[in-house]
């Protein structure tokens, strides 16, 4: 028996940071949707109690540490599961790139296996699950729209907004989520976007409005740590985007356009200055 699944990234429209936790996470608003750039895993039971990850790609963990295997090893020993699984990771997310690639794999794994192994566990208790494996993994495992409050886990559904292009770019730098939130001084954030704004303007289905609500906090840090994200940002408009944002903790920048005409200058533009660039649609 064999299934497959479809991992798509993450971009946050908006994303606020409130104060930091007693537990060390941040209280954070975030305005999350899902873009038509996906892994893709294929899940193929096996004879043996074992889990094994292969991938086509060669800079990604394929042990414990790959959040798929987490995924799998949790949904094992909280079921009391004793089959084995080949889960193969088609890898197309840029990774460490703020799209939460790994957490979309473990998300995948956890509906993958809910269906391959007929546990029927309801969607709401896969997030409780995925929440154990990091912030953004509940909100991968039902996608959509959604504002996520918490540490990230705690979702309420919303419409998604109007459709549009996503020209994505990931300058080749590494950014440490972690460090990122550390460093962030949230009692001396200038602006915070407002998620308020954010779900008006999406259910209001102005393109216009979504866009002048874009906002991230954690921009505050990776730029200054990256000069570079601000050029991108810069291209972007320059290029002809209607808006652009640093998604999550970076360093990948994302534009937003609405006319098609415009997105091949736009891409051929970044090209030339950053190898990996993507031109996708929002996933609605
Ligand atoms: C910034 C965001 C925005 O969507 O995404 P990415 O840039 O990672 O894609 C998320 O908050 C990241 O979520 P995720 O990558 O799942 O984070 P986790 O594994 O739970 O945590 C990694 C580290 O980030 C910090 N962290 C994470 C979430 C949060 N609300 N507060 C935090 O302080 C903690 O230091 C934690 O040790
Ligand atoms: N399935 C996976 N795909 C990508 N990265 C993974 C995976 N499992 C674990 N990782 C590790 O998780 C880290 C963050 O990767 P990723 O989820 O792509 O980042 P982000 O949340 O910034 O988008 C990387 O350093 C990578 O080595």
């Amino acid at each position: 028996m064999k299934t497959y699944e479809k991992a798509p990234a993450k971009i946050n429209l908006m994303l606020d940071v409130l104060h930091k936790r007693p537990d060390g996470y941040h209280e954070v608003e975030m305005v999350m949707t899902m873009v038509d750039l996906a892994d893709r895993l294929e899940m193929v039971e096996l004879p043996r109690d074992t889990i094994i990850i292969s991938s086509q790609v060669g800079y990604i963990p394929l042990d414990e540490k790959n959040l798929a295997f987490q995924a799998a090893r949790l949904i094992k020993d909280r079921y009391d599961v004793k089959r084995g699984v080949h889960i193969h990771l088609d890898k197309k997310i840029p990774v460490a790139a703020g799209l939460a690639g790994g957490s979309s794999d473990a998300a995948a794994t956890l509906r993958g296996l809910n269906r391959l192994w007929g546990l029927n566990i309801p969607m709401i208790e896969l997030q409780e699950l995925g929440a154990e494996l990091g912030s953004d993994v509940p909100f991968c495992v039902t996608g959509g729209t959604a504002l996520a409050t918490g540490r990230g886990e705690v979702l309420h559904s919303i419409c998604n907004p109007p459709q549009c292009w996503v020209v994505l770019a990931k300058p080749p730098i590494n950014v440490s989520t972690q460090e990122v939130y550390t460093r962030l001084r949230s009692d001396q954030i200038s602006k915070h976007p407002s998620a308020a704004d954010m779900i008006a303007a999406i259910q209001s289905g102005s393109f216009q409005e979504v866009c002048e609500q874009l906002g991230n906090v954690l921009e505050d840090v990776t730029l200054k740590l990256h000069p570079e994200v601000q050029q991108l940002k810069e291209a972007m408009m320059r290029l002809g985007a209607d808006g652009t944002l640093m998604s999550g903790s970076g360093p990948t920048v994302f534009g937003l356009v609405s006319k098609e005409s415009k997105v091949p200058r736009i891409y051929n533009g970044l090209r030339g200055f950053c190898r990996e660039v993507y031109a996708v649609r929002l996933l609605t």
